[in-house]
């Protein structure tokens, strides 16, 4: 494996040079330059610049250059000191409160509402009366002030990552509490409380400079902004580039701030970490520019998803080895339970991987309409954006929390094609009506202006489906489309994308998802069985209906209520249940993955760890050494 080279992201460099340049100038020019901040020279008040005292001199005769410099020492310790500590004590107590609850959270956040009940410069103005002012007394105060703010973005980013599928998931995984809070919650809510550390310390240094202007802050003869400010007041009309001095330099500390710390969360948030880089061809020596086979519009090649758990856990495949293709005019079916890996894998398609969950290896490949096929997760966010919505597009359960409550349908949809496609307001409605008409909403041009709460749970799901295919997808996801919605909603959302593919000419292809083998009969012409991360056994729908070969998928078409009775069920109306629960990630058994739960089970399928065996045909494929596909030579071998 190839060591990793340091090196500054490109977004980095300019806010990094200009942060660097301006802190450096405090504090390195008066360590090679005599400049002497305190001495007075009283005949010469008030002078221009010279070479002497290139920004002039003060009331006092003092140089100007070199009150700024040490000034911005002070001011720059003081707000970067502050703030850290303020960043420290807050986003610990609002990640505890959040985390542990009860006490806790009690104890935090009425500590941080007794603070925040004071106006801020009062309390400033109370403790440093009270302690008399210099620069320990600020930087306290300062830190006292602004804990609060970061315990409450820390609180409530915690509260709302805490809930997320991931955080879950490593519970599920045994993880200690404290381990999930620094390794996992943590890194999650940085975004927000670095944003909050360049406000507060942009805060600290007008604070700090506000109480010294005040006379509370920085003591004299030591010189600080404020001070400067509060002296150069007086001369203002004199001598007006007295005041523009200090305030250039307060705008300069706190632009540059702000501009790093901007950038800094961005390079930071691990989306944002996959700009310009590879992901998959990262981990994989000479891998290149994704390639298709032919008549495919996208496809998975050995792919493997891995969860990072920390340098003390061995990280895990949650989805493994698994290899799609999608094909022109085809719709493809993904079927599993509950955690066998189908959004995963879907979402690896869309470069919508969570955080922590990387590509290991294998290949993606995404069909563009034009240009060469793409791996979304190697793309820079925004040519994602690009191809996401118009070449691959998906569509999710509850079609209430996909849609902007607070938007009209119609802005939603204008908006989503006018950002693939080069049109003009009136353009994009018309096309939007049409695309509505299409998925049969009615009175669809009222509709266009409806607000999503307005619509019923089916007509949401078709607006949706409608703003999918405005742009002409080559593929549609549809993750679990129905499961949100009515029995008989579900029926004709059915119905409609089965006739996706007629009505939309243009070679769609389809991913279903679905948990249910009964209902993708109608749907699919191809179905994909997964089982614990792995795909068990695929192949045409009617041959996996009629006559499944995993045992796993004859578990799961015989547990399925559905309209196809006829098709897989020898036992009349009476519904088999699967026993047990698929195994987690970290748990999988040795050998075969389902063997815990097959009917089937040998002892030989506790040593060997099947292959996806395929049929000479070249078309059925399956994941058990008993399947007519697998080579007999595997069980006998281990036979009596
Ligand atoms: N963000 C995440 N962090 C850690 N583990 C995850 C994360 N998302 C999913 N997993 C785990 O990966 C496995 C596959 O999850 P996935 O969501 O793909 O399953 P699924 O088949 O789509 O299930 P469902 O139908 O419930 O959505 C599961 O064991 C799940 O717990």
């Amino acid at each position: 494996m190839k060591s990793k080279r340091f090196s500054i992201p490109g977004r980095m460099v300019l806010p990094t040079v200009l942060l660097t340049l301006f802190v450096g100038t405090m504090f390195i020019a008066p360590l090679i330059f005599t400049f002497d901040a305190t001495k007075i020279a009283v005949s010469e008040r008030l002078a221009g610049p010279s070479w002497a005292h290139p920004l002039g001199q003060d009331g006092f005769g003092r140089d100007r250059l070199a009150r700024v410099l040490y000034g911005g020492q002070v001011s720059l310790t003081v707000a970067f000191v502050a703030s850290l500590i303020a960043l420290a004590i807050g986003t610990f107590v609002g990640l505890i409160g959040a985390y542990f609850r009860g006490p806790f959270e009690f104890i935090a956040m009425r500590v941080s509402d007794v603070v925040l009940y004071f106006p801020p410069i009062l309390l400033a103005l109370l403790v440093v009366t009270i302690f008399g002012p210099g620069v320990t007394t600020l930087v306290a105060v300062l830190a006292l002030l602004f804990f609060p703010s970061f315990s409450r973005i820390a609180y409530s980013e915690t509260m709302r990552v805490s809930v997320l599928d991931f955080v879950e998931a490593s519970r599920a995984l045994g993880t200690a509490p404290s381990r999930i809070v620094a390794r996992t919650v943590l890194p999650n809510i940085m975004g927000p409380i670095l944003v909050q550390f360049s406000l507060t310390a942009a805060a600290c240094i007008t604070v700090e400079s506000g109480l010294s202007f005040l006379g509370l802050g920085v003591v004299p003869p030591a010189p600080s902004w404020g001070q400067m400010i509060r002296s150069a007041r007086t001369y203002m009309e004199q001598d007006p580039f007295g005041i523009f001095v200090p305030c250039a330099a307060l705008f300069l500390a706190i632009y540059a701030i702000n501009l790093f710390v901007d950038r800094l969360r961005d390079v930071l948030d691990p989306k944002g970490q996959l700009e310009g880089k590879d992901a998959v061809s990262a981990t994989k020596d000479g891998a290149g520019t994704p390639e298709l086979g032919e008549g495919n519009v996208a496809e998975l090649r050995a792919l493997t998803l891995t969860l990072d758990r920390g340098a003390d856990l061995p990280p895990v495949d949650l989805v493994k080895d698994v290899s799609m293709a999608l094909r022109a005019n085809q719709n493809t079916a993904l079927v599993g339970e509950s955690g066998s890996g189908k959004s995963l894998t879907a979402l690896a398609l869309m470069g919508l991987l969570p955080s922590g969950i990387q590509p290991t290896s294998g290949q993606i490949a995404v069909g563009r309409k034009a240009g060469t096929p793409v791996d979304l997760a190697s793309l820079a966010p925004h040519a994602a954006e690009q191809v996401r919505g118009n070449d691959i597009a998906m569509i999710f359960q509850e079609p209430m929390t996909s849609l902007n409550p607070v938007l009209r349908i119609g802005f939603q949809m204008t908006e989503a094609l006018q950002a693939h496609s080069d049109i003009d307001r009136a353009e994009a409605r018309e096309k939007s009506i049409a695309a509505l008409q299409s998925v049969g909403i009615p009175e669809a041009a009222s509709r266009f202006d409806a607000y999503p709460h307005e619509l019923s749970g089916g007509m949401r799901q078709r607006v949706m489906i409608a703003m999918a295919l405005l742009a002409e997808p080559k593929v549609l996801i549809a993750d679990e489309p129905t499961t949100a919605l009515d029995v008989t909603i579900q029926a004709e959302i059915m119905d409609l994308l089965r006739d996706l593919r007629s009505s939309h000419g243009s070679g769609l292809s389809m991913l279903f998802i679905s948990h249910n083998l009964g209902i993708v009969a109608d749907i699919a012409d191809w179905v994909v069985v997964m089982y614990s991360g792995e795909v068990v056994e695929e192949g045409p729908t009617d041959q996996i209906l009629r006559d499944p070969h995993h045992p796993y998928t004859r578990a799961l078409l015989e547990s399925m209520p559905s309209a196809h009775e006829d098709l897989h069920s020898a036992k009349g109306d009476r519904l088999d249940t699967i026993k047990g629960t698929p195994p987690l990630p970290h748990l999988r058994p040795s050998g075969c993955s389902s063997r815990d739960r097959c009917p089937m089970a040998q002892p030989v399928c506790a040593t060997i760890h099947p292959d996806l065996y395929r049929a000479t045909s070249g078309t059925r494929a399956a994941r058990c050494l008993f399947a007519p596909e697998a080579p007999e030579h595997l069980i006998q071998k281990e036979a009596v």
